[in-house]
């Protein structure tokens, strides 16, 4: 018999690697693992000398850390020596999370780009318990279909956050190491499995009742005339077992929450110690003598309104990270209305952005906070994560443009792109929406006219209408008006910044023209805007002297389906949003 020919590991692994895979992998593993443990032992030793912030101490200047649950040196000493990991749950009691849910993903996120484990768990399974915690009555169950729609829904929420992590850490510079681990997890995949009777034994023996009603949510429900059931009771034990699951299998040994599930943390660190000290399989047991072994955690703050209201979806005043439910544009208004006294609190929450950099932002907003500088940014940051560059980029744009049609700034911007020279040369583009190059096309010469203030006061509406081209003649108009077919655009307050459009009244049809737009109420020019039809529009400029100054932008926003007139003669209501979508359009491109 030929003997066994003999040949070397390396020509194996030449003639073809997948014949030795476990060991090419092991041998790798182990490179990679030692390359990490050298470098955590240096980082930490650079963190012991005061060269480099300790993860915790960059929590804190983030303002990230509201309470923590172990002692704050103990967690200062956990997150130095040990590449622990770490995880956020949310229960998918909504198809989305909303702003408040995302300063805990934050801070789980800064961990990753640090290099710890990060872990966002959806609590497929706790969703079904409802957790008691902060609430007055019992959660509505949600019904099956629901619930899964939200589950998937929320996953792919969060899928799509995390590869915008991804994105952000390389924008900031931040170097992946291949030891970086993160993962989306759902809890339904062990809640779903564990024997009742294994997590009482290994689990219940070890939580008291005394701390577990002690909470304020328990003790007021118990009083309550509904008292509490005994699976919402249970809710903080489904947590910790979470918690234990985690741990054991993949080294979660922090948890972080939203302000109000400190409860839920401590019941957690009691359960997890409980069963990792008593377990009864020798291998899973933790022995005495390990080091670091503990679980900790800590709260963040709670996002409350400026007037000190919870947000959320109890609340009733929740923003959402779901462009169906709250559109990026309004996400991004809901930052960009940030006081002058958040705002720095919030670009060291919601944005990855390097405190020197948010300091350096700071000094340049500060002189002139009327520019909302670092609330563009902090909306534009924030619009990144949830939404990606494109759309953040988009919606960054819609807000300057919207903002340059605002009374104040608008009509100057108006007057600059419309000027009588501009006659028939000044190439004017409506960017209304996809549908919008047709109306370019048609319109790519602004037709220009002047007329005075003092002009307009004399005229009735049939007679403006005529005046600026929209009908042949004045009896045209007439009918148009009588058939509630000609519209102006107005500010419903002084207040507001959206125009609405009105139709024009038969009553009104023979009194002077008035909503004319003043740029301040000292200013010698105004606008005014009219429509005929869908989406005939012409923005008129108005001054106070010059007989001949009325300058016509002339719209043309035909070519698609829109707005009916309701039967009073105003626009149908359900329109207006679009409508206002539509004129703050087209009005950026003035
Ligand atoms: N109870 C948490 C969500 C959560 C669910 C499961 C966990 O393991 C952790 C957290 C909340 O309501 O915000």
């Amino acid at each position: 018999m030929a003997s066994k020919p003999l040949i070397c590991r390396r020509c194996i692994r030449k003639l073809d690697p997948r014949l030795i895979p476990k060991r090419l992998y092991h041998e790798q593993w182990i490179q990679h693992k030692t390359f990490a443990d050298i470098e955590w032992t240096n980082r930490a030793a650079e963190i012991a000398q005061g060269r480099r912030k300790s993860m915790l101490e960059i929590f804190e200047e983030r303002g990230y850390v509201h309470q923590i649950a172990g002692g704050r040196d103990e967690l200062d000493q956990l997150l130095n020596n040990k590449r622990v990991a770490a995880y956020v749950g949310v229960d998918p009691t909504a198809p989305s999370l909303h702003v408040g849910h995302l300063i805990p993903f934050m801070a789980i996120f800064h961990m990753y780009l640090h290099g710890y484990g990060a872990v966002t768990l959806l609590g497929g399974a706790t969703a079904q318990v409802g957790d008691p915690t902060g609430r007055t009555s019992e959660r509505e169950q949600l019904d099956n279909v629901e619930r899964k729609n939200n589950i998937s829904f929320m996953h792919q929420q969060l899928g799509a956050i995390w590869q915008s992590v991804e994105r952000l850490a390389v924008k900031y510079g931040y170097q992946k190491h291949r030891y970086w681990k993160r993962a989306l997890l759902n809890n339904n995949v062990w809640l779903n499995k564990v024997p009742a009777h294994e997590m009482m034994k290994l689990m219940g023996t070890g939580l008291r009742m005394g701390s577990l009603s002690s909470r304020d949510s328990v003790k007021n429900r118990m009083e309550s005339k509904d008292g509490m059931s005994l699976a919402e009771f249970c809710y903080p034990m489904f947590q910790a077992w979470d918690w234990w699951h985690m741990y054991q299998s993949i080294g979660v040994q922090i948890q972080i929450g939203g302000a109000d599930q400190f409860g839920n943390i401590i019941t957690g660190i009691e359960g997890v110690k409980h069963v990792a000290k008593n377990h009864p399989h020798q291998d899973v047991r933790i022995p005495p003598e390990t080091e670091n072994w503990q679980p900790m955690g800590f709260t963040v703050p709670l996002l409350t309104t400026s007037s000190g209201e919870k947000f959320g979806k109890s609340a009733g005043n929740a923003v959402w990270l779901n462009r169906e439910m709250t559109t990026p544009f309004d996400l991004y208004a809901y930052f960009l209305a940030t006081s002058d006294v958040d705002v720095e609190k919030y670009l060291k929450l919601f944005t990855f952005m390097p405190m020197e950099s948010i300091t350096d932002l700071m000094a340049l907003h500060t002189p002139t906070p009327e520019k909302r500088l670092a609330q563009h940014r902090l909306a534009h940051e924030f619009l990144e994560l949830a939404h990606g560059p494109i759309i953040a980029q988009e919606t960054a744009d819609e807000h300057t443009n919207r903002a340059a049609s605002r009374r104040e700034i608008s009509l100057s911007a108006a007057m600059a792109q419309v000027t009588p020279t501009a006659q028939h040369e000044k190439p004017i583009s409506w960017s209304l929406n996809k549908n919008a190059p047709r109306a370019m096309a048609k319109n790519t010469h602004a037709e220009t006219q002047e007329i005075t203030l003092d002009l307009l006061s004399t005229m009735t509406y049939p007679a403006l209408l005529h005046h600026v081209g929209l009908v042949a003649s004045r009896s045209e108009g007439q009918r148009l008006v009588n058939n509630q077919g000609a519209y102006v655009a107005w500010y419903k307050s002084e207040l507001d910044d959206n125009l609405q459009w009105r139709a024009i009244r038969t009553t009104k049809a023979g009194s002077p023209v008035k909503p004319v737009v003043w740029n301040g109420p000292d200013s010698k020019m105004g606008l005014l805007i009219v429509r005929v039809g869908k989406w005939n529009v012409k923005m008129i400029r108005v001054t106070r002297e010059d007989p001949s100054a009325m300058t016509i932008v002339d719209g043309g926003l035909d070519a698609e389906e829109g707005q009916d007139v309701g039967a009073n003669g105003t626009a149908d209501p359900t329109d207006t949003i679009e409508t206002e979508k539509k004129l703050n359009a087209f009005s950026r491109e003035v």
